[in-house]
């Protein structure tokens, strides 16, 4: 094989927009592989300019490149625009006016993509360029492009992931510590996992973003965010997790995209795309997922079952999969061809939450006395939900009830918890929550 190097090949010129935690690697990647990167390649990358918002904090790099006019990159003549600012605005507009100029993007912002993925894939779609963004979702976990190529031959049924490494690792440490949510979110500040406003993470929008791109490119679907169910962990207690182990599991906050059958039609196909802490059991492949680290576990009809697993985030590894996704553009440049972009063909309804089959697994406080069990499993009935298992624990005059249902329509559960909460048997609800894996 021969290993000569492409002899005067025009340069692939690239503009990054943005250089913080992700962009610096990105810079640092393309100077220290350069020579490797252009045999990759076929050509050299050349960094044609970095927008940045305070030029007088980047002084490694060579000062003309450096500008905070992002849209003046954007109008230039980049071949290529590596984004890595995140958020909507100013990138909504930056990205669709590079993808409308022809210039293929590669980005890590699974906000802008959750919400505008459509947009941009027909701003891509109009002029015949590129768009990818693996770091977007699980960080250098290869995981959107294995969706979008590797198996798009195949019918995907299921996607599971957990995608969000800070409350990962507040659920982790929960879980071998014993320690409440505070105290782990107070961890994950200080070893700079969580940022100093945890909302994105700690109520399961990232995970949400992520879920919207993950179940898009597996079944073909516009989905945004707005579409995805969403609960955070800030309500986990260490007693649901006690009551997790006495079941064999332990809770993970899990996006969750299915193919499941359309309410309205059931002969048809609907997604579910939703986010929520659950319990899971410890033999599932997701359960030893730990510390910050994320993983997807993906079920198709001819593949089976495929686990991804990886650091999600920090900025070598997410730098990592832009730089896959900027080779695999910059290839394509060289070759004067596309990647192709992502089909949205099937275009399946959305399945509500109310409507979609999950298992409940509820912790009741009851008075010790005859007939609480008939009018606990009374209220089940009530709503049609099928009680899978039931364990009582006495003390004394109290006692605790431990149900485990069947799966039931989401808005059925839910609303038999209502009617427990204003049961005269029932002292307290201790511990909500559903449980994922098949009826047993
Ligand atoms: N950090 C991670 O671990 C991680 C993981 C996966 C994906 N991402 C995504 O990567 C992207 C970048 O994340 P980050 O952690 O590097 O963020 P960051 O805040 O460290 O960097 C963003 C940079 O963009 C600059 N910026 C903001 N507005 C700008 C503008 N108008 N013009 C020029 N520069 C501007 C900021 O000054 C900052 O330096 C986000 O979309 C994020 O969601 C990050
Ligand atoms: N805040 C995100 C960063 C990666 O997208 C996380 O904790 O996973
Ligand atoms: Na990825």
């Amino acid at each position: 094989m021969s290993n000569t190097l492409p002899r005067g090949a025009a340069p692939i010129r690239v503009a990054l927009l943005g250089c913080g935690t992700v962009g610096t690697e990105v810079v640092r990647l393309i100077e220290e592989q350069s020579k490797d990167l252009t045999a990759r390649i076929g050509a050299p990358l050349e960094i044609v300019g970095i927008a940045v918002r305070r030029p007088d904090k980047h002084p490694d790099i060579k000062a003309s490149l450096l500008t905070t006019d992002a849209q003046s990159l954007v109008d230039g003549d980049a071949d290529i625009v590596v984004e890595v600012i995140g958020g909507i605005d100013p990138v909504k507009g930056l990205l669709v006016d590079a993808l409308r100029s022809g210039k293929s993007v590669v980005s890590a912002n699974k906000a802008l993509l959750a919400e505008e993925g459509g947009l941009l894939h027909a701003a891509a779609a109009e002029s015949g360029a590129d768009l990818y963004y693996e770091a977007a979702v699980a960080g250098a976990i290869p995981i959107l492009r294995p969706l979008r190529e590797s198996m798009v031959g195949d019918r995907i049924t299921r996607v599971l992931g957990i995608v969000n490494g800070t409350t990962n690792y507040i659920l982790s440490r929960m879980d071998e510590t014993g320690s409440s949510f505070s105290e782990a979110l107070a961890e994950a500040t200080d070893l700079g996992y969580a940022e100093a406003d945890p909302t994105a993470d700690v109520d399961g929008f990232d995970a949400a973003a992520k879920a919207a791109i993950l179940a898009a490119l597996a079944f073909h679907t516009p989905v945004t965010t707005d579409d995805v169910y969403r609960e955070g962990i800030s309500a986990v207690t260490s007693g649901d997790f006690a009551s997790a182990r006495d079941m064999g599991c332990t809770i993970k906050l899990l996006s969750i995209c299915e193919r499941v059958s359309d309410p309205d039609n059931p002969s048809e196909d609907a997604v579910s795309a939703r986010v929520y802490p659950a319990m899971i059991p410890r033999t599932h492949p997701l359960a030893s997922v730990g510390d910050a680290f994320n993983a997807v576990f993906v079920e198709a009809e001819a593949a089976g079952p495929l686990m991804f697993y990886g650091k999600g985030a920090g900025g070598d590894p997410t730098a990592s999969a832009v730089l896959g996704d900027l080779v695999a553009v910059a290839r394509n440049k060289v070759a004067t061809t596309t990647g192709g972009g992502v089909s949205t063909y099937a275009a399946l309804p959305i399945r509500p939450m109310g409507k979609t089959p999950t298992r409940y697994h509820v912790s009741l406080d009851v008075s010790d006395k005859a007939g609480v069990l008939a009018a606990v499993a009374t209220e089940f009935a009530r709503n049609d939900v099928s009680i899978s298992t039931v364990r009582q624990e006495g003390r004394g005059d109290e006692a605790t009830l431990v149900l485990v249902t069947h799966t039931a329509a989401d808005e059925a559960l839910a609303a038999t918890v209502e009617q427990l909460h204003a049961s005269e048997y029932v002292r307290a609800v201790v511990s909500v929550m559903r449980v994922e894996g098949k009826d047993s």
